[in-house]
């Protein structure tokens, strides 16, 4: 199912458990602003190469708009247009204060030189500069991108507004980053599949994960649950995936992968198909690569108890319904990953205030905001008898919804 189709329904649902007024609920589902620019740089060998570019603000009642910018060959309009939508309902849900946004380019990270990536990220950003901004919209690393990405986005945006950490997270520390920021939305993960299994009488300690992806999320994701004592059992990523029933060396896996671009080849476990890797026994599954890859084709075939969305959108309305029959529980992502944008917010406020948080302090106020979050999330579900997705969103879209009508916007 198209991203787009995903968020809207699961938005209207939403919509309607809440009994929001049909206008305000057209409003707060149609974006603020989609812009879409082209990007031509010169390639390193003299030849000319065009991409296109897209930043959607969704929404800005509760804040400057927030989110993340991807670099990946499948961005598309109506992918990012459901991105920002689920940043305004996850900014929310972290009770954070900000709207949502996302942005992209359609391109494939790994075939641009570093200077190529250096000169696309420049030309983005002039494009963009004056629709973004500390109180405006404020960008971060997605997928394909990472905090040198955002160093060249500050640098080129502070040559048309003078210097301007705050108008980027997720930067180098050096550059006004956060302390924590890196590990952030892997941490965050953490601390809510602590939460979400203490709720089920368990521990992290003996379970057995599953985890797509191993970029910033998964390898942050894995490296803290091994830490924590759980057994990661699975990997996988776009280069292949590789399997270890008594646990992976993830520190080992960490240094293979990063090495080599990926975990394809690494000794301490058997090569896996990919494609069976989401359907491998295990206690715990956390998608955290792609959106919509648990869909109706694989969620009947489906072995965990849990699924924890580290990724945006991983799982379609469709696969949600068979997965409830079946009993698993799925922690959603705009609760699950809000890990990331949580840090962000503590890196944008200390941008603002000039003065530098140590990491001790970031952690635990983003385990206090984490556990927060999880129980504003089951207080909604108890008060409106619906599973995790409908808790989370309900919490998120009433809040929008709230701010919305204090400004004068609603019904
Ligand atoms: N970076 C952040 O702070 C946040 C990221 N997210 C979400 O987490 C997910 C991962 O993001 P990052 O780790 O930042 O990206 P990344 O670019 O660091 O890593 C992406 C990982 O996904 C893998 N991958 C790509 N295509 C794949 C495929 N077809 N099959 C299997 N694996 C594939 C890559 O090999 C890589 O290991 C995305 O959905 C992103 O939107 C969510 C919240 C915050
Ligand atoms: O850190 C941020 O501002 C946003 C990260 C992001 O893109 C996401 O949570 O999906």
């Amino acid at each position: 199912m198209n991203a787009l189709t995903a968020a809207s329904r699961n938005f209207k649902e939403a919509a309607k458990l809440l009994g929001l007024d049909s206008k305000l609920e057209k409003s707060l589902l149609i974006p603020f602003r989609e812009i879409k620019v082209e990007c031509t740089i010169p390639r390193d060998d003299g030849t000319l190469a065009s991409f296109v570019g897209f930043r959607v603000q969704h929404d800005n009642a509760r804040g400057p708009m927030k989110g993340g910018i991807r670099y990946h060959p499948k961005v598309d309009p109506d992918e990012v247009n459901a991105l920002a939508q689920l940043m305004t309902w996850k900014t929310a849900v972290a009770n954070l204060p900000y709207g949502g946004a996302k942005g992209g380019i359609g391109c494939d990270p790994g075939e641009l030189t570093r200077s190529e990536l250096e000169r696309l990220t420049r030309v983005f950003t002039q494009k963009i500069h004056d629709l973004i901004g500390v109180h405006t919209d404020v960008p971060a690393p997605d997928m394909g991108t990472n905090s040198q990405t955002m160093a060249w986005i500050l640098d080129e945006y502070s040559k048309f507004h003078g210097y301007s950490p705050g108008v980027v997270t997720g930067k180098p520390v050096d550059l006004g980053g956060s302390l924590g920021r890196e590990s952030a939305t892997g941490r965050g993960v953490l601390y809510a599949t602590q939460a979400l299994l203490s709720e089920h009488g368990k521990t992290i300690s003996g379970q057995r994960f599953v985890i797509q992806g191993f970029g910033n999320v998964g390898s942050w994701a894995a490296r803290l649950i091994e830490e924590a004592g759980g057994r990661v059992v699975a990997v996988g990523d776009i280069t292949g995936a590789i399997k270890n029933g008594g646990g992976l060396d993830i520190p080992g896996l960490i240094e293979h992968s990063s090495g080599r671009q990926g975990v394809n080849g690494f000794q301490g476990g058997d090569q896996i198909d990919p494609d069976e890797l989401l359907t491998e026994d295990c206690d715990v599954l956390i998608p955290a690569a792609l959106g919509g890859v648990i869909n109706r084709e694989n969620a009947k075939d489906i072995r965990a108890k849990f699924i924890v969305e580290a990724a945006n959108h991983p799982t379609d309305p469709e696969a949600d319904e068979i997965l409830s029959k079946k009993g698993v529980v799925v922690l959603p992502d705009i609760f699950a990953n809000s890990g990331g944008v949580t840090v962000s917010y503590f890196e944008w406020v200390q941008n603002i205030q000039g003065f530098m948080w140590d990491e001790e302090k970031v952690n635990s106020e983003l385990r206090t905001h984490m556990n927060r979050g999880f129980q504003d999330l089951k207080e909604m579900c108890e008060t409106h008898g619906c599973g995790l997705r409908m808790g989370a969103l309900s919490l998120g879209v009433n809040r929008v919804a709230r701010a919305s009508i204090l400004r004068g916007w609603g019904a």
